[in-house]
């Protein structure tokens, strides 16, 4: 029997890798001799630079930049194909998970640090950029990362505007005269981690913006501001992105890359599963197993265990997701490609405990998987 194993990250617990670790080990208890197929996939978002370095052979570099609370932070992304293409992750410069809970303000938070990663890529000298985006922190639409490469956003007084979806509120006018040129050389890949539009009742803010600290009383305002920013984008670049699908993610980035340098916006995991190969793999698989640290109505928003889940359904090949917690109705899930979903929580407990030891948890509900897959029931029974 071979199984093919590929889940994201169990956010702020585990990296994708030992969640599949795990999985393996659990399975191994009731089926040793089967063979395993480790392939972590990521949806663009945390975990992705690692994964595409990984498969296509290449290295990291560090460099210091802005972090999203404004203070300088390391962050690093990768050279692959002989250092001709880059690949970054927004949220290793302006990521949710490297912003302490009690600063997690996307009012104020910014990604400049994302464009300061950027433009370190062009020093490289790159012609391809595969830039991820997702697990932000900001709510901003990309302005800090524009404002970065030199693009000129300022209020009705000229002054520059200030960080965050606060500042994009005194934004009045745009101006590209000053973008770094090295920007029109090379070939924008972005990776999505959802599909969600910028603006509106699925939008950036609405729907992601309470992870990062937006309140409810907050977010038609900074709805209202983005929805102006993408106006202007329009107007200023002629590219269409109120509607365009990707341009929600990392807080409205994807619509920024959209208009700005003409990026194509594609679902982040179908870029990491060309990388890997993946379709082929799960062809020649007899079982198929994927997860993330919660697997809800947003996974079928592009996240990786659907993206995965879909490739084996079109291959005909079952597949099992495996969660830390799953949606209250996990038809949402079975009807978008899973044949099961299970959670590795056993009894209620609270969000810090479930982080901890999830390794633990994940390797106990694998083997209960595993042991109930040799479970024959006779005939005249089932
Ligand atoms: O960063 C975010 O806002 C979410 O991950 C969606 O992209």
């Amino acid at each position: 029997m071979k199984i093919v194993i590929s889940p994201d990250s169990f956010k702020e617990s585990l990296s994708a890798m030992e969640v599949a670790m795990a999985i393996r080990s659990g399975f191994q208890k009731a089926w040793p001799n089967a063979e395993y197929c480790l392939l972590p996939v990521a949806d663009g978002g945390e975990g992705t630079v690692q994964t595409l370095v990984d498969a296509l052979g290449g290295y990291q570099l560090s460099v210091p930049v802005t972090g999203p609370c404004g203070s300088p932070v390391e962050a690093a992304f990768g050279l692959v194909e002989e250092g001709r293409t880059a690949v970054i992750e927004m949220a290793a410069a302006s990521g949710l998970e490297m912003t302490p809970i009690a600063h997690r303000d996307a009012g104020t938070t910014t990604s400049f640090g994302t464009g300061e990663l950027i433009r370190a890529a062009l020093d490289q000298g790159v012609s391809r950029i595969i830039l991820g985006l997702g697990g932000s922190a900001t709510n901003d639409g990309g302005a800090g990362m524009l404002q970065a490469l030199g693009c000129d956003l300022s209020d009705s007084a000229g002054a520059p505007i200030g960080p965050g979806a606060r500042g994009l509120g005194d934004l009045s006018n745009m101006g590209l005269s000053a973008l770094d040129p090295r920007l029109q050389g090379v070939r924008f890949d972005v990776a999505c981690d959802v599909t969600n539009p910028l603006v509106g009742p699925q939008g950036a803010t609405a729907v992601f913006g309470p992870q990062k600290g937006v309140t409810a009383a907050d977010i038609p305002r900074f709805d209202g501001h983005l929805r102006h920013f993408g106006m202007l984008l329009e107007q200023v670049t002629g590219h269409a992105v109120l509607d365009a699908p990707g341009a929600g993610a990392a807080g409205g980035m994807g619509a920024a890359l959209l208009a700005v340098v003409g990026a194509s916006l594609q679902p982040g995991i179908d870029i990491v599963t060309q990388a890997l190969r993946l379709p082929e793999l799960i062809r020649q698989a007899d079982l198929v197993i994927t997860g993330e640290g919660r697997m809800d109505s947003q996974s079928i928003q592009g996240k990786a265990p659907i993206g995965v889940a879909r490739l084996a359904q079109q291959a005909g090949v079952p597949v099992i997701g495996i969660a830390g917690a799953l949606a209250d109705d996990t038809t949402v899930l079975t009807s978008n490609g899973f044949d099961a979903v299970f959670a590795c929580t056993q009894r209620p407990m609270p969000l810090a405990e479930a982080l901890t030891d999830a390794s633990q948890r994940l390797e106990s509900v694998a083997g209960n998987i595993a042991f109930t897959l040799r479970v024959r029931m006779p005939q005249s029974k089932a």
